[in-house]
């Protein structure tokens, strides 16, 4: 059988690194540790012939791609449990571990839901006595869940949902019922055939009053039979554009019981008369969803990874035209214009990965604050949570259909797998809060932070820069820090205008929340610029840092990435860094005096030549001249500008 030998142009780029792969590699699994553990669970299930599909899985029914994705699933589980059992160095029920293992399958598993919401909400939801109950079974997985929040009627707007949960103090249960077809849940993961218990987000009543939406822990299928129980109404939604194997469904009651014990009551309580206890905050009842969008930053930086991986290779070892007459034909990779496509993936797939790492670590910080009962930080980091989820997803979505375009006709093919990662990546802008509903949540905030900053309140740290935009003068120079400076002045300004919008309107007559429509649009770019200022700011910074304890050589080539990413995304927003020039914020002027071409000798430019790497292994060194960019500022007559 011929042996698959390795493409020559493929091996000759990878000589060409100026670094340690194995350093890059451990940078990127968070450690020599992190590496380790992924190679012994890869090595666990790269030999596993079941795991390997013989007949490709566009080819099978939706009912037998069903088939082989639990089949799948049920081996990845079997062999983390052995491997724990044999090893025990690996964490393998901490659900991001489980939900890597999950990943390794080509199909979206069926359990993803159980493990990446329905474990989730029992650790952050549920009591300590009901974690004693249900944690052990759900990890071990006897039982089988999903998160069931999202009806026909209503995905968004949560205050609106419709299915009731009514408690009877007769009886010490919950009466579950779906009043209307729109109360329908409709989406959960793993709710068509798969999970035999969920969590349901339903209105509280109790004494005929309203509590508004809580959640419930809810067996709906029997233990035995896997049938639906009494009362229950459950399916299959049918054929998406992608995750056609998340086994999402719908969920209807019919006046169905379940005992009081079952409302998930770390936060809010129902006591046996009916008597209700309130939470500290009502917003912990949203606790579920903001872990997940802190889970899909990382998560859109890894499928990203995956799109850059492919197209870098690819562009090493095509060949295609003639430039000049009676040469080879070039490798794609020679072109600049596949460079400005491919190389700025792989600078974001980096940024969002330390971006992602950054917002679980203060996410984690959080949740220690909360368990102390100190709810400072909650609004600042659901509003970081909701736009870095948002931008990091969409901006994984259009790199992914951008490295798939890159590799031209055979990007198309399915067996590129460009297909499974870009359904995957734009489920991610929807789900778990919508692309500009994201936004506009963030941009409640910021609108808050705005006044405190006018009034000279310190902001907390995301924000804080907004006082200083309104007072000190910042020393500027043509430097990434300077950049990320003209991000924050961008941030500002639009902040600024979208205030300055909600006031025209109201001033005109408008009622607050007609006044917030009309300046929605500037809103959601508030946010978008408020959110690219973060990532700029946090890539260049965890670059700095960890380059410290990193080999000079790696350094310098990370160091390019966030050079790359920083001059692409001002490139991206010249107008608003130009718009930045007339918000007058501070007594300095911000001139954005002009895009240099290479012959610019103005004192103030540099040129960025970038050199990038590939994610995993392809290192390729290339200058890009075309993503030169000046960004000077100035006060008048300091320089000559003419050369600019
Ligand atoms: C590595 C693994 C990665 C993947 C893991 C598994 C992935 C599995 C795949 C798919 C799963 C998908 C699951 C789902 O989609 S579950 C359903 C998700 N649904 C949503 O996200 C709904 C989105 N909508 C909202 O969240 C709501 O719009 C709202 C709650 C944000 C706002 O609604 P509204 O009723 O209008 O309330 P207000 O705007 O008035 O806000 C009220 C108040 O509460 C604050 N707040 C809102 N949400 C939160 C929160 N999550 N945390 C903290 N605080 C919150 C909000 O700021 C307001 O506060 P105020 O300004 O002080 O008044
Ligand atoms: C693949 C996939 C998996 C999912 N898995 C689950 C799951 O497991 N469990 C679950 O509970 N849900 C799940 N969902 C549902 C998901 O959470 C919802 O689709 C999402 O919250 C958006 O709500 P919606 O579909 O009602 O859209 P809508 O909210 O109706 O949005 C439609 C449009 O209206 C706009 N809009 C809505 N509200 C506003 C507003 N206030 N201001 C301005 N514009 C607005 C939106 O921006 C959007 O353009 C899943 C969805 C997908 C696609």
């Amino acid at each position: 059988m011929a042996v698959n030998k390795v493409n020559e142009d493929l091996l000759r780029e990878r000589a060409r690194y100026t670094f340690n792969i194995e350093e890059l590699t451990n940078f990127i699994d968070g450690g020599e540790e992190g590496t380790r553990n992924r190679r012994e669970v890869e090595d666990m299930v790269i030999h596993v012939k079941e795991l390997h599909d013989e007949v490709p899985e566009d080819y099978l029914s939706h009912k037998e791609r069903y088939e082989n994705a639990v089949k799948k699933g049920c081996i990845l589980i079997d062999l983390l449990k052995e491997h724990v059992l044999r090893h025990s160095s690996f964490d393998a029920y901490k659900p991001s571990n489980m939900y890597r293992v999950l990943s390794m399958a080509k199909e979206v598993s069926p359990v993803l839901l159980h493990m990446g919401m329905f474990v989730p909400t029992i650790f952050g939801q549920a009591s300590a006595e009901q974690q004693e109950e249900w944690l052990h079974k759900a990890l071990m997985l006897e039982i089988i869940g999903t998160y069931a929040q999202t009806e026909l009627g209503h995905g968004t707007f949560l205050r609106g949902l419709e299915t009731t949960a009514t408690y009877d103090p007769s009886t010490e249960e919950f009466v579950l019922h779906s009043p209307t077809l729109t109360s329908y849940k409709w989406w959960p993961g793993g709710l068509g055939q798969t999970a035999n218990h969920c969590i349901v987000v339903a209105q509280l009543y109790s004494r005929e009053k309203c509590y508004g939406v809580h959640a419930f822990l809810v067996q709906i299928r029997d233990s035995e039979t896997h049938m639906p129980l009494p009362g229950i109404k459950v399916g299959d939604i049918g054929p998406k554009l992608g995750f056609q194997t998340a086994n999402n469904g719908f969920l209807g009651f019919d006046h169905f019981r379940i005992p009081r014990k079952n409302m998930l009551m770390r936060n809010a309580q129902v006591l046996k008369d009916g008597r209700y206890v309130k939470s500290k905050s009502d917003k912990l009842t949203y606790g579920t969803m903001m872990l997940v969008r802190v889970m899909i930053v990382s998560d859109a930086a890894y499928e990203l990874s995956r799109a850059a991986t492919i197209a870098a290779r690819y562009s090493a070892v095509r060949r295609q035209s003639m430039p000049r007459p009676g040469q080879p034909e070039p490798q794609i990779l020679d072109y600049v214009t596949q460079q400005h496509k491919v190389f700025i993936a792989i600078a974001t797939s980096h940024a969002l990965r330390l971006t992602g790492g950054w917002l679980w670590d203060a996410y984690s910080s959080l949740t220690h604050d909360l368990d102390q009962g100190n709810l400072d930080q909650l609004p600042e980091l659901h509003a970081l949570a909701c736009c870095l989820k948002a931008i990091s997803s969409r901006d994984s979505n259009s790199l992914v259909e951008q490295c798939r375009m890159s590799c031209g006709g055979h990007g198309y093919m399915s067996s590129s797998n460009f297909p499974t990662i870009y359904g995957a990546t734009a489920a991610t802008v929807t789900y778990e809060g919508e692309y500009t509903v994201m936004l506009l949540q963030t941009a409640r905030y910021l609108m808050k932070a705005w006044k405190e900053a006018l009034g000279g309140i310190v902001l907390t740290p995301t924000v804080a820069y907004m006082v200083t935009y309104n007072k000190a003068k910042p020393a500027w120079v043509n430097t990434p820090e300077a950049i990320i400076q003209g991000f924050h002045a961008v941030a500002v300004g639009k902040v600024k205008e979208a205030a300055d919008g909600i006031e025209y309107h109201q001033n005109s007559g408008k009622d607050y929340e007609d006044a917030w429509n009309a300046a929605s649009v500037m809103l959601v770019k508030a946010s978008e610029c408020y959110c690219r200022a973060i990532i700029c700011e946090t890539f260049w910074k965890e670059i700095q840092k960890h380059s410290r304890s990193m080999s000079r050589n790696l350094a310098v080539v990370l160091q390019q990435l966030s050079e790359l990413y920083l001059s692409y995304w001002v490139l991206e927003r010249s107008g608003d860094f130009f718009q930045v020039r007339t918000v007058p914020l501070t007594r300095t002027k911000f001139e954005f005096v002009s895009f240099a071409s290479p012959k610019c000798h103005c004192q103030m430019c540099t040129g960025f030549v970038a050199h990038i790497t590939s994610v995993v292994v392809l290192a390729v060194q290339v200058s890009i001249q075309n993503l030169t960019l000046t960004f000077c500022t100035r006060k008048r007559n300091e320089f000559d500008i003419g050369s600019c």
